[in-house]
């Protein structure tokens, strides 16, 4: 095994997701520290506007190259944050636009300049080559929940509540099916943001004082997504067009019925085996109101991942340590049933900038002959 750092900064964006863990792309041994560095509001208002038009942004973009020249120092802070002798960095990056239908989705981070800044090999790109092979591009992490669970029993329902939610269902005999589900938080977050000028809905209050529009509940459901089984994925802004269907309510009720519509969205999943538990981490979990009504929804247990002993905090951070391994061996990150793409494929690309010999070969020896 080595030790690598894995790097999340999600769809939510709340900031960066650092995680420590010890593993050779296969199997998990001990996790180390974890830590998120929060974005200012300032980034994540710059941020907001690139996603906003992201399809239209070429990628020498003098604001884009800024923003993402500044998101890469902030991972550079949470590596050296973590204070934890790395030998291998997993660096997912910002997704900015997702459109596998037009074969595009795009993460940006520099990793040559956090490779330089670390002197330490860094694989970035975790997603292309799978959308390159015709699929979806996410989810990635269903094979590290995989490793994580192999003595649980089966079958198993993972679900990320991030900006957007997503699922892994571990079946018996290694049967691994995935899909994203939903909004997650990010519709809520925006909502809360332009209501009360918080960026999310703090334990469910707004929610809770509100009552659900069965009526646009139900017209966000008609989205043309739920009708497609898994695998399927989306983009942070897939359902921002709905918000419009919310103008008429008050602040509560509108995040009464975003919170609804999460929850809904899970809920409906079309499953082709149904799972005796469901675990929960992203930090939905964290939002009562959510969980209620997952508690309520489905007919199995509900829990959140600390159940099992996880970190729902920190699992997305480790995931992209596993899969950066994954990476350097050749494994497969994706699979058929879990981003649609026809055969099991690798990805992400490795970088050695300025990384000294002697660090690069404790990572090149593990590549495949
Ligand atoms: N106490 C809380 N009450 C309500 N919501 C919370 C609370 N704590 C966290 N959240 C929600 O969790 C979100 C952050 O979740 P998380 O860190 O899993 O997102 P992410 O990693 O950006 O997402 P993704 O999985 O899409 O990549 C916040 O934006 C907020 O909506
Ligand atoms: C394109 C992209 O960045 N997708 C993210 C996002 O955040 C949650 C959900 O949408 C999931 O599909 C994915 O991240 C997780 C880590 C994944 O790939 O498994």
């Amino acid at each position: 095994m080595i030790r690598v750092i894995g790097l999340m900064s999600g769809t939510s964006l709340d900031g960066v997701d650092a995680a420590c863990l010890e593993t050779d792309g296969v199997t998990i041994g001990a996790t180390g520290p974890a830590v998120t560095v929060p974005f200012s509001a300032e980034l994540r208002g710059r941020m907001r506007d690139i996603y906003g038009h992201a399809a239209m942004i070429s990628p020498g973009d003098p604001e884009l190259r800024a923003v993402e020249r500044e998101l890469t120092l902030l991972h550079v802070q949470a590596v050296r944050a973590l204070d934890w002798p790395a030998e291998l960095i997993g660096f997912h990056g910002q997704t900015i636009l997702h459109r596998p239908e037009d074969a595009r989705t795009w993460q940006i981070g520099d990793a040559g300049l956090l490779s330089r800044e670390l002197g330490l090999p860094v694989v970035h790109d975790f997603r292309s080559a799978d959308v390159r092979a015709g699929g979806e591009g996410a989810p990635l992490v269903p094979v590290f929940h995989d490793a994580l669970a192999h003595d649980m029993a089966r079958p198993l329902a993972v679900l990320n509540i991030g900006g957007v939610a997503n699922l892994s269902l571990l079946g018996p005999g290694g049967r691994l099916v995935a899909c994203d589900v939903g909004p997650g938080n990010a519709l809520l977050d925006d909502w809360a943001m332009r209501h009360t000028g918080v960026p999310y809905d703090r334990d469910g209050a707004l929610a809770r004082a509100g009552q659900v529009s069965q009526r646009v509940l139900a017209a966000l459901m008609s989205d043309p997504f739920f009708v497609r089984g898994a695998p399927k994925s989306l983009d942070r802004m897939s359902f921002h067009r709905g918000m419009e269907l919310l103008s008429d309510l008050s602040a509560e009720d509108g995040a009464a019925t975003l919170a609804a519509f999460t929850v809904r969205a899970v809920a409906n999943t079309r499953l082709p085996f149904l799972p005796r538990r469901w675990l929960v981490c992203g930090g939905g979990r964290h939002n009562p109101v959510l969980m209620e009504g997952l508690s309520h929804s489905l007919t199995v247990p509900v829990a959140p991942v600390e159940a099992v002993g996880w970190d729902g905090d920190a699992l997305e951070a480790q995931c992209f340590a596993f899969l950066a391994m994954r990476s350097v061996r050749g494994l497969a990150l994706s699979f058929p049933d879990t981003t649609g793409v026809a055969q099991p494929v690798t990805g992400g690309r490795l970088h050695l900038d300025g990384v000294a010999e002697a660090a690069a070969r404790v990572v090149t020896a593990w590549r495949p002959a």
